[in-house]
């Protein structure tokens, strides 16, 4: 239990979506994976308020819910055997209906009641919006509980230096990975991770996230097949494959723990551009072939790969599969316009994103303006500071973000 210093004056915490090369679900069994950071992130605006209320307002899925802060219970260690039982304690109070919201919601309120709830605990007004497409498979649930985990620990004072140095985002890490136990049960802890701590990662459970310094550059394309899945039914439902065939889909998780080895290593290696892009495109292949094999890929998945393929360029499901998106390799000179247009026009949503930039940011000023005069001054007509933030365009809240380095 911490104070939450309610002098602290209003501030933005951002933190990016996820991209995973290699190895999902895998790396819920302990095997190696490789992700990166997208350069589309989530923003939460943090004001602290002096009246002991607690308003949540999520306008990318609709929420907006005002609750004392005395109904929110303070939760100690070891009160909730996991931190998904916070539904049992909350669930009749928040008056949120099921889907999104409510795990969002739930989130909150189990962070809020690590962190900060308890006699005299002083209220705040906590905005999230997000630039990234919501379950879609680039760790948009990761990037909310970044930005939970980080809003909630610098109002309580126990951030050293704005987010920035290892023990906080070692910290931060922590707290996200509970509020992404809220939203997926068992999750391996990769999405937060890229979330926190940014650029390329070789993350394999239970041991410290290992940065890659990646020499080479990858051109990708991510396409959003607009197809809702559930990562922790897709989960689950992989849990179930292996109960039943363990002999047979522990070779499966062996071989892409495989993969994962293998591209880490092309990562760092001094191979010229056209052998990494040889063997990098081999590794998608086969990536995708066995998730295919563990029942997380769908038709539209495959429909992807089918068009990038007959172009040469070799595709993936990315996150936990069942719909979501697919990542493609962009080779050098390979016509990634054209066969974004031809994705387009089969109704897939394309981005070329940047993979690597940087994890989970706190500021409270833009360009030397204090974030509340910065959002009044932007948003002039808006009635007050949350009411401005949500009015911002997304070119403006992308300026709430550090540059790429
Ligand atoms: N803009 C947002 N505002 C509030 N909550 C959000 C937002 N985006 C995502 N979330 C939270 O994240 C959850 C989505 O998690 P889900 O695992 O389905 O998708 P994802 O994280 O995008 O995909 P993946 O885990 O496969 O990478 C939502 O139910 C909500 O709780
Ligand atoms: C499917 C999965 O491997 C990745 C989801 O982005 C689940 C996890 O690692 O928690």
């Amino acid at each position: 239990m911490v104070t939450v210093h309610s002098g602290e004056a209003p501030f933005v915490v951002s933190a990016p979506g996820k991209v995973i090369m290699f190895g999902e679900h895998a790396v819920v069994y302990g095997k190696t994976a490789i992700a990166g950071s997208v350069d589309m992130r989530a923003y939460g605006l943090a004001a602290p308020r002096s009246d002991q209320q607690v308003r949540l307002v999520l306008p990318d899925i609709g929420v907006d819910v005002q609750l004392d802060a005395t109904q929110l219970p303070r939760l100690a260690a070891g009160d909730l055997a996991h931190p998904g039982d916070v539904e049992a304690l909350v669930g009749q109070r928040i008056g949120v209906p099921d889907g999104p919201g409510r795990t969002a919601v739930l989130a909150f309120a189990y962070l809020y009641g690590r962190l900060c709830a308890g006699s005299g605990a002083p209220g705040l007004s906590l905005c999230v919006r997000s630039l990234l497409p919501v379950g879609a498979g680039l760790g948009s649930s990761a990037a909310y509980s970044v930005v939970l985990a980080a809003a909630l620990l610098q109002l309580g004072g126990q951030l050293q230096a704005l987010g920035a140095t290892a023990a906080d985002r070692r910290l931060i890490n922590e707290w996200a990975f509970q509020g992404e136990q809220v939203a997926h049960g068992t999750p391996s802890g990769i999405d937060n991770s890229v979330a926190t701590y940014g650029g390329f990662l070789e993350y394999t459970r239970g041991r410290d996230p290992l940065p890659l310094p990646s020499t080479h550059a990858l051109r990708v394309l991510i396409t959003n097949t607009n197809v809702p899945k559930s990562t922790k039914a897709l989960v689950a439902g992989v849990r179930a494959l292996r109960d039943a065939h363990p002999a047979v889909v522990d070779h499966i998780l062996d071989a892409i723990h495989g993969i994962s080895a293998t591209a880490s290593a092309l990562f760092q290696s001094p191979a010229d551009g056209g052998a990494l892009e040889r063997q990098m495109s081999d590794i998608v292949r086969l990536n995708h072939a066995l998730l295919s094999a563990l029942g997380v890929s769908h038709p539209a998945l495959e429909r992807v790969r089918d068009i990038t393929a007959a172009r040469h360029m070799p595709s993936k499901l990315t996150g936990a599969g069942g719909g979501g998106c697919a990542l493609t390799l962009v080779p050098a000179g390979a016509p990634a316009a054209a066969v974004a247009a031809e994705l387009a026009a089969e109704g897939f949503c394309c981005y070329e994103t940047v993979v690597g930039g940087p994890g989970v940011a706190i500021t409270r000023t833009v360009n030397a303006v204090p974030v509340a005069a910065w959002i009044a001054a932007t948003a002039a007509q808006a009635a007050d500071i949350v009411a401005g933030f949500a009015a911002l365009s997304a070119a403006d809240i992308a300026r709430l973000a550090p540059a790429r380095g």
